[in-house]
């Protein structure tokens, strides 16, 4: 199968069959015999239209007579594809865009070829005007970033129309790539410093480059990686994949060897793999999520990383749990979350519905208000998402304080977060992270103390 035709179907799959893009892609490009050029060109196909969804159906309806709404999952999932390599991909001539789209589309449905060809053709005449948006408008950022607008409208509510129009900017780049270095592993060098040039050196060999990262000793940026699920170094558990805002969670709670910890909403296992490392595979984390199979995962995360101080089990963290009143020295609320802050790693984040987030800020202060019984009094506990909407961030914590008189916030200066934020945004004990001011994922991060 050719890269096109594996880009279709993953694009089938999440169009039709509402399958995640990264599950997808993984399982036809398991199937493929593609070589690494071929699945790069399927994986930026795949990724480029379900980025820009919206501004290319918007494009296909100023081009067509029958609109996106009205066509066969086929036929838009074609002409998304075709436009896309038009406007954004400077390697594909414009012929190669259209006869390639529409020969894929003979093989598929015959009849709409012609359909297929006649609107990528008119398309490509009219290219110079393919960006032309009212930036200005929540209509018109919402097409051109291609968002839903409720979202946009939200953003505009809580930021204004300037620092949303840089916020949808930075949510439509590249994210960067980053790897933790499993701290165990380090007692098999003289120093830290080998360790990590023994990764990098490891990971040039494979072609991976990387470098340290100013601030943050556990984290290695590389430039890609390809298959690292199959690189030695990750099956042998010197490396996981986690970006520098979740990796500063782990940082901010620090906790200490031999403390017990919770960790009630943990799968895939990222941030209670991080404290564990942290703790020296020492003391306890007591590690939930609330569906099974995750809950699978955090354990493979653990077996690979050399881990055995931490102990999952499926748990609802929205329910009060008597048996652990007062029992924890720090407690994690990694809560579940719209992931606004993450849209360029998972960009179906951008179509989400309203109502599928509406219920979230309920869910989270419940997780929070339990969280709070279970810590030692002088415990900390961190709440944290992966989201920038103040709704599911501050207000959710200001709802919590005013209920609960005997937490208050922390302040979360120190290493490393000094070497990388200015102080005053860490001393209040919260921080919102922005990618189009930080150059990371979205993150909230807040820490607070039970005095
Ligand atoms: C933001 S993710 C956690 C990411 C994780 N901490 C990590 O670093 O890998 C939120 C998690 O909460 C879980 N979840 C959702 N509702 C929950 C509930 N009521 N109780 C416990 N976990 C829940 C989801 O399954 C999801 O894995």
């Amino acid at each position: 199968m050719s890269a096109r035709n594996i880009a279709y179907k993953v694009l089938f799959d999440i169009e039709k069959n509402k399958k995640y893009s990264n599950i997808s892609l993984d399982y036809y490009l398991k199937e493929s015999d593609l070589d690494d050029l071929q699945r790069g060109f399927a994986t930026e196909l795949v990724y480029g239209v379900l980025e820009n969804k919206i501004f290319l159906d918007g494009i296909i309806n100023r081009h067509s007579k029958i609109k996106v709404k009205k066509m066969q999952y086929s036929v838009k999932i074609s002409l998304r594809m075709g436009a896309y390599q038009l406007i954004f991909l400077d390697g594909v001539k414009d012929y190669a865009a259209i006869n390639e789209t529409v020969s894929m589309m003979k093989k598929i449905d015959k009849r709409s070829s012609n359909f297929v060809n006649a609107v990528l053709r008119n398309i490509s005449r009219n290219i110079d005007d393919v960006f032309e948006h009212d930036e200005n408008s929540i209509e018109g950022l919402a097409t051109r970033y291609s968002f839903e607008k409720w979202i946009v409208e939200r953003l505009v509510k809580e930021n204004g129309i300037e620092k949303t129009r840089d916020i949808l900017i930075s949510l439509s780049e590249k994210p960067k790539i980053y790897l933790r270095v499993n701290r165990l592993r380090s007692s098999e060098f003289p120093s830290f410093d080998d360790y990590l040039d023994f990764v990098l050196e490891r990971l040039s060999r494979d072609g991976i480059v990387g470098r340290k990262v100013e601030g943050i000793a556990e984290a290695i940026e590389v430039d890609s990686f390809k298959r690292i699920e199959k690189n030695e170094l990750f099956t042998k558990g010197y490396i996981s994949v986690q970006d520098i805002s979740s990796m500063l969670v782990g940082n901010v709670l620090n906790p200490s060897e031999n403390s017990v910890v919770l960790d009630l909403c943990s799968a895939p296992g990222g941030k209670s793999t991080h404290l564990a490392e942290i703790m020296n595979n020492t003391g306890k984390v007591v590690s939930h999520d609330i569906f099974e199979h995750k809950v699978k995962l955090v354990k493979s995360y653990c077996e690979r990383l050399g881990i055995n101080n931490v102990e999952i089990s499926l748990g609802d963290a929205s329910e009060f749990n008597p048996e652990y009143e007062g029992k924890f020295d720090y407690v994690l609320c990694d809560v579940p979350c719209s992931g606004m802050g993450i849209v360029r790693r998972k960009p179906e984040i951008k179509y989400k519905k309203e109502e599928d987030v509406v219920g979230l800020p309920i869910l989270q202060l419940q997780i929070l208000s339990n969280a709070a019984k279970y810590l030692k009094k002088g415990g900390s506990m961190v709440y944290s998402t992966c989201t920038i909407f103040d709704s599911e961030n501050i207000n959710v914590v200001q709802k919590f304080l005013n209920g609960n008189k005997d937490f208050v916030f922390e302040s979360i200066c120190g290493d490393p977060m000094t070497k990388l934020f200015e102080e005053e945004r860490l001393r209040k004990g919260y921080l919102k992270i922005m990618p189009s001011k930080d150059n990371m994922d979205g993150f909230f991060i807040c820490k607070l103390k039970k005095v």
